[in-house]
C-alpha cells in the first residue's frame, strides 16, 4: 500500500484532519501539516482508533459539519450579547455566514469572499495551519474545511459529475451476482523467443477440437477450451497490449505468459517485459521455451529470473515456469493448466446478468463494413443491437462475429468480439460501455467527440511546415501539433511514435488528434482550432476537408512512406525544407496587333498596361477574364531588340513559345515564381 497524506486519511476514515495531527501528536507521530505524509505502520495505528469508532458511530455525509467549534460558538453568542447591547446604537454588523458551498475548486481569494472576510485574515489562519498560501492560490477541500471549521461555518461541496466520463455509467457489481470468468492471458518475451508460435500453437492445438469447419479470423484476441474451461488469449504478442493499452488507462490483461528462449536467456525485452506486468501488478507465469533445441538451458533461465523476482517454486519461490516447444507443441497443456491454477487463485469475475462493458483491443475501417471493432468484453454480456458508446464513437451493434468467424448474437464475459455499426473508428484501448437506450448512448458518445476537440483546441496562430522553423528561432514554438489520419491503426501507431520521436533544439511533436480514415472536414477545424499541420498517410483529404483546409488555412500534408513523412517533419524542424515559390504577378500587358510570321509563329504586338513584364516571366494569356493559355514568352522585343524586361507605358513585341492563336485585345499577364519569405 502506498503512503497516504493526513487530509486523505481524514477523508477515509471521516474525520476533519484537525483531528488526524492530534491523534498523531498523542501517537507520539507529530507531523506539521494536513499536507503530511503517514506511513504503513502509522497508518495501522491509525485505523486502531477511528476505523472501529467511525464504523459504528458515523455513517459517511457528504456534507461536511464543522468540527471544534465550542470556542468559535462562545464568541459567535457574545458577540449576539455584545450586539444587543449595543442595539440603541444599531452598528452595522457583517452579514453572518452560516453556510458555503462550492464546486471544482476555489482559491484563497474567494473563499474569503465567500466567508465574508478579509483575505489576509484567512491566509493568517492558513500560516496558523501550516499552510502557506497566496490569494489566487487553489485550496485542497481539506484546507477549506479547516479554514471554514474555524468560523463555525457548514461547507457542501457540490460534486460535479463528469456527464462524459463513461466511469460514472458503469454500476458497481452486487458481489452475490458475481460468476467465475475466462482469464485474460497476455504472452509478453523478447524478439525471436516464441511468442508467435507460441500463439499459433495454443490456437491450433486448441481452437480447431470440437470446432469443425470453423475458420479463424484474427480479431485480436481469441479462446481456447482447455480441461472444460475457457483461456482468452490476446493475440498481439510484444508489449502492444501493456503499452497502448495501458497508456489509455485500459487494463484487460489478468495474466502475463513471459515467453524466454531457453537458448537464449534474458535478454532487454525480457525485463522490459517483466516490468510491465509488475507494474500491472499482474501475475507471471514463465514460460521457458525451445527447449527442444540444443544448447538450451532451462536451469541458467530460472537462474537469471531470480535476480528480477521470478523464483521458481522448487527454488523456494512462487513463479509457476513452464517448460516447452512452442514449435513441436510440447508443454502447451502443462501451460493451460498453469494458466487456470492461477485463474482460480486469483478468483476473476464478472456479472454475465448486466449491460456489458469493457474495451477496445484493435479499431479499424473496413471498405465493406465501415468501422470494425475488436472488443473484450469484461463485464456483463454484449448483445446484437445493443446501443454502445465505444471511446468517442458511438452507436448500434449492428454485427457481432467471434474468433471463429461465426456470427453471435450475445457473449458473455472475457469474450473477445468484432463489431460493426459504430459511427466512426475507436482506438485501441478505448473503454465501450452498453447503454440502456440509443437516445442516451447517441447524447454521451455527441458529448464526448465534442469535449475531444475541446480538449484539443489551443488557440496560436497558424503554423505551416514552411514557416516553422523561423517561428522556432524565434522562440514562438515549443511543440509542433499534429493531426494523423492513416489507412490502418498500424500506420498511425507507427507514425506516431516515430515523429514524437524527433527531437530538435527540444522542439517535439505534439500528436493531437490520430484516427483511421480519410482526412474530413473536422479534423481540419480541429487543425485550425489547435493550429496543427493534418498529415495524410495513404489517405485523402474528402470534399468538404479540401475546402476547409483552404478557408482555415490549414497545412495538409499527404504521404505515402513514413519515412519520408517523418524526414520531412523533421527537414522543417532543421530549417532545411526546400523552399517553397509563391506565384507573383509582375505585369499586365494588352494585346493591340498580331502579325503571322510563317518560321516565327504570331508575334504579338503590345502594350504594357500595368507593372512590367520580364523576358524569363510566365505568362497567361486572358481573353474575356478567362484564362485559356499558360506558358512562357519566347522572345521579348522592342523594336527589332530582344530586351530583358519592357516597362509599364511602353510597347514591346512578344512572342509564346507553342503558342500562336493570340488575337487582338488578348491580356497576357506576367509573372514569376518567387520564394516564400520565412
Ligand atoms: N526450435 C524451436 N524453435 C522455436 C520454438 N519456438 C519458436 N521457435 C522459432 O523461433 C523463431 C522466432 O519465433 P517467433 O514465434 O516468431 O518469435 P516471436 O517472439 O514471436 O518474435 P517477434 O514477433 O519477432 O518478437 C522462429 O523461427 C520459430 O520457428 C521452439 O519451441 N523450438
Amino acid at each position: 500500500m502506498s503512503k497516504i497524506r493526513v487530509y486523505e486519511y481524514a477523508k477515509k476514515v471521516n474525520k476533519s484532519s484537525k483531528d488526524i495531527i492530534e491523534k498523531l501528536k498523542e501517537l507520539n507521530q507529530p507531523v506539521s501539516n494536513h499536507m503530511s505524509t503517514i506511513s504503513n505502520d502509522v497508518i495501522s495505528k491509525l485505523d486502531a482508533t477511528f476505523t472501529t469508532t467511525n464504523k459504528k458511530n458515523e455513517p459517511k455525509k457528504q456534507n461536511t459539519k464543522p468540527s471544534n467549534q465550542t470556542n468559535k460558538g462562545n464568541k459567535n453568542s457574545k458577540q449576539t450579547n455584545n450586539f444587543n447591547a449595543d442595539k440603541p446604537v444599531k452598528k452595522e454588523e457583517p452579514k453572518e455566514v452560516t453556510k458555503i458551498t462550492y464546486s471544482g475548486s476555489i482559491n484563497v481569494g474567494e473563499l474569503a469572499e465567500k466567508l465574508n472576510k478579509e483575505t489576509n485574515e484567512i491566509i493568517k489562519k492558513l500560516m496558523f495551519l501550516g499552510v502557506m498560501a497566496t490569494k489566487n492560490q487553489d485550496l485542497d477541500t481539506d484546507a477549506i474545511e479547516l479554514i471554514c471549521g474555524e468560523y463555525g461555518v457548514e461547507v457542501e461541496q457540490e460534486i460535479e459529475i463528469d456527464k462524459t466520463d463513461l466511469a460514472t455509467y458503469i454500476e458497481e457489481d452486487d458481489q452475490k451476482k458475481l460468476k467465475e470468468r475466462p482469464p485474460v492471458v497476455t504472452i509478453m518475451g523478447h524478439v525471436d523467443h516464441g511468442k508467435t508460435t507460441l500463439l499459433d500453437s495454443i490456437r491450433n492445438t486448441k481452437v480447431t477440437e470440437g470446432e469443425a469447419g470453423g475458420i479463424t479470423q484474427h480479431i485480436g484476441a481469441y479462446q481456447v477450451e482447455a480441461n472444460g474451461k475457457k483461456v482468452t488469449f490476446l493475440d498481439t504478442p510484444g508489449h502492444a497490449a501493456f503499452t497502448s493499452m495501458r497508456s489509455r488507462g485500459a487494463q484487460v490483461t489478468d495474466i502475463a505468459i513471459l515467453v524466454v528462449a531457453a537458448d537464449d536467456g534474458v535478454m532487454p525485452q525480457t525485463i522490459e517485459a517483466i516490468n510491465h506486468a509488475k507494474a500491472a501488478e499482474v501475475p507471471i507465469i514463465v514460460a521457458v521455451n525451445k527447449i527442444d533445441k540444443e544448447g538450451a538451458n532451462p536451469d541458467r533461465v530460472m537462474q537469471e529470473l531470480t535476480e528480477h523476482e521470478l523464483i521458481p517454486e522448487d527454488w523456494g519461490g512462487e513463479t509457476i515456469f513452464v517448460q516447452l516447444s512452442a514449435l513441436k507443441g510440447e508443454g502447451i497443456d502443462d501451460l493451460l493448466e498453469m494458466i487456470l491454477l492461477v485463474a482460480e487463485v486469483e478468483e476473476l469475475k464478472a456479472n454475465p446478468n448486466r449491460l456489458a462493458n469493457g474495451t477496445v483491443i484493435d479499431a479499424q475501417l473496413d471498405k465493406g463494413r465501415g468501422s470494425v471493432a475488436s472488443l473484450l468484453v469484461q463485464n456483463g454480456t454484449l448483445k446484437v443491437g445493443d446501443p454502445i458508446v465505444v471511446g468517442n464513437t458511438f452507436g448500434r451493434v449492428r454485427a457481432m462475429v467471434n474468433d471463429l468467424g461465426k456470427r453471435v448474437k450475445s457473449v458473455g464475459p472475457s469474450t473477445p468480439v468484432e463489431i460493426t455499426g459504430l459511427n466512426d473508428v475507436p482506438l485501441a484501448g478505448d473503454r465501450f460501455v452498453v447503454f440502456k437506450d440509443e437516445k442516451t448512448a447517441r447524447q454521451i458518445g455527441e458529448m464526448r467527440q465534442q469535449k475531444e476537440l475541446e480538449v484539443k483546441r489551443g488557440d496560436k496562430a497558424k503554423v505551416s511546415l514552411e514557416d516553422l522553423f523561423e517561428r522556432i528561432k524565434q522562440g514562438e514554438i515549443k511543440d509542433i501539433n499534429v493531426i494523423l489520419k492513416a489507412d490502418v491503426h498500424g500506420s498511425v501507431e507507427a507514425l506516431a511514435a516515430s515523429l514524437q520521436k524527433i527531437d530538435v533544439e527540444g522542439v517535439k511533436v505534439n500528436i493531437i488528434h490520430t484516427g483511421v480514415g480519410a482526412i474530413k472536414e473536422s479534423d481540419i477545424i480541429l487543425a485550425s482550432a489547435s493550429n496543427a499541420i493534418v498529415i495524410g498517410f495513404n489517405v485523402r483529404p474528402d470534399n468538404n476537408a479540401k475546402q476547409a483546409a483552404e478557408s482555415e488555412n490549414v497545412e495538409i500534408r499527404l504521404h505515402r512512406i513514413i519515412y519520408k513523412a517523418i524526414e520531412e517533419v523533421e527537414a522543417a524542424m532543421k530549417g532545411m525544407l526546400d523552399p517553397e515559390f509563391e506565384e507573383k504577378v509582375i505585369g499586365q500587358v494588352e494585346v493591340r496587333e498580331t502579325f503571322k510570321v510563317s518560321k516565327i509563329g504570331t508575334i504579338a504586338g503590345c502594350y504594357v498596361t500595368d507593372g512590367k513584364i520580364s523576358r524569363d516571366a510566365g505568362v497567361r494569356l486572358i481573353r474575356d477574364g478567362v484564362v485559356i493559355y499558360e506558358g512562357e514568352i519566347d522572345a521579348l522585343k522592342r523594336f527589332k531588340d530582344d530586351v530583358k524586361e519592357v516597362a509599364q507605358n511602353y510597347e514591346c513585341g512578344i512572342t509564346i513559345k507553342n503558342y500562336n492563336d493570340i488575337k487582338e485585345g488578348d491580356v497576357i499577364e506576367a509573372f514569376i515564381m518567387e520564394e516564400v519569405e520565412m
